[in-house]
């Protein structure tokens, strides 16, 4: 069978166009990556359970090869964030030695909190480039910790909730579990509260104590779980319908009302961008409201909403006030210089209005074949796409979107987009 990420994988460009109709349809979504990648490790030290649901974005799939042939001796996360850190401990804590890789952007994504933290536990870890970036060389693991007193950490959260997420997934490994004290402005915190979630799902207590986040030596049980849809691939539906003629109407099975996905937050930020919810037992249902005269979003705990909703906003004219951007710099790519370059070619302006508060304007928005650069992140091609609805565009670099929903292309095609691949 032709497997539909194929189909677009040479393609340098992507003419997408609508015909002016309403958008309505049945929406597929990838399962959460960030919920399958936790399971992949928590099942792996646990020995077992069954994960049905798992996703088919590359990120997962590339963490479900890596962990199958666990003797190999180097490791490549390509340019997933998570396969990245998570593998680190993992191979860690079970022994390994063994060399990490990854994408030449990777390489500019900082590790070092998470590798301090490690080497404080008792592991042998060298830098093979730049000092707090991959590429790593695991050299082994020597634990010198007390049998009766919990590992303590102090780790930065204002980097990335990664690190921490990486930690307490194999504290239940440790003799007496780890105390993990958290400074600095903690951002991503539902990422973190998904992983305790995920955590004690596998049998292991996992405590918020406040300032602390502790982790009992109880050993991991094999469990079921089936993985949600991801929320973050549902923003770029919930970006279709605010901009689509009216009339529109898009379902999407598999999301939960409570979730543990801390994008769930798109529910309430597009009730104010002219999209209602209506929750069903297995998905939502979206349709048009009127949008609010302006929005103010701190997007600390949802770094991944950024940028389908400065889009948004841009296109209908709403301006938007966004804090809590600070992480946006270090992911696939600098996000707030490609937001701002992408946005200034249908002539809107997001510019830095006082301290990390950036403010999105926009008059005369106009969609007119305009060429959209991607810069290797799967978000930026998936939070322009939606402009489609509203004048031709062309997407560069389409299959970027494989890292987290390689059938996007397809489920616009199947909504009623024609897609043009070059
Ligand atoms: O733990 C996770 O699954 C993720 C955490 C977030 O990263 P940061 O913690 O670096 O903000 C998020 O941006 C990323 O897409 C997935
Ligand atoms: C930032 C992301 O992923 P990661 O950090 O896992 O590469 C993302 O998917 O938007």
């Amino acid at each position: 069978m032709l497997n539909p990420t194929l189909i677009s994988s040479s393609a340098s460009f992507l003419h997408l166009r609508w015909p002016g109709t309403p958008l309505r349809g049945i929406a597929q979504l990838p399962a959460s990556k960030s919920e399958s990648n936790r399971a992949l490790i928590i099942q792996a030290l646990a020995g077992g359970g069954t994960l049905e649901n798992l996703s088919d974005a590359n990120d997962t799939q590339l963490m479900q090869r890596l962990l199958a042939n666990q003797q190999a001796e180097v490791f490549d996360a390509e340019d997933a964030g998570t396969v990245m850190r998570f593998l680190t401990a993992y191979l860690v804590i079970t022994g390994k030695q063994a060399k990490l890789v990854g994408t030449a952007r990777m390489y500019q994504r900082p590790i070092g909190v998470l590798v301090d933290a490690l080497r404080q536990l008792g592991a042998q870890i060298e830098y093979s480039g730049e000092a707090g970036y991959p590429p790593l060389q695991l050299k082994g693991w020597n634990p010198a910790l007390d049998a009766e007193e919990p590992a303590e950490l102090t780790v930065r959260g204002d980097i990335s909730s990664q690190y921490i997420s990486a930690l307490l997934m194999i504290g239940p490994m440790l003799p007496a579990g780890l105390r993990l004290w958290l400074t600095g402005k903690v951002g991503s915190r539902p990422y973190i509260r998904m992983t305790q979630s995920l955590m004690q799902h596998f049998g292991a207590t996992c405590r918020d104590l406040g300032e602390v986040l502790e982790v009992r030596p109880v050993a991991y049980q094999p469990a079921d779980y089936t993985i949600e849809s991801d929320w973050s691939a549902a923003s770029y539906w919930y970006a279709m319908v605010a901009l689509a003629p009216a009339g529109s109407t898009i379902i999407l099975p598999g999301l939960r009302e409570h979730s543990w996905q801390g994008d769930q937050a798109i529910v309430g930020i597009m009730d104010q961008l002219g999209v209602a919810t209506e929750f069903f037992p297995d998905g939502v249902q979206l349709t048009q409201k009127a949008p609010a005269a302006s929005v103010e979003q701190d997007f600390s705990d949802c770094p991944d909403l950024a940028q389908t909703v400065a889009v948004v906003a841009a296109a209908l004219g709403v301006p938007v006030a966004m804090t809590g951007l600070e992480s946006l710099r270090i992911k696939e790519t600098d996000r707030i210089l490609a937001l701002q370059t992408e946005l200034a070619k249908f002539g809107a302006r997001m510019e830095e209005e006082g301290e990390e508060r950036f403010v999105v304007k926009s008059a005369a928005f106009q969609v007119s074949g305009q060429q959209i650069e991607t810069y290797h992140d799967h978000r930026m091609a998936m939070a322009f796409a939606p402009l489609a609805l509203r004048g031709p565009l062309t997407v560069q670099a389409p299959d970027v979107v494989r890292k987290s929903y390689p059938r996007f292309w397809k489920e616009l095609e199947r909504a009623g987009f024609s897609t043009d691949f070059r």
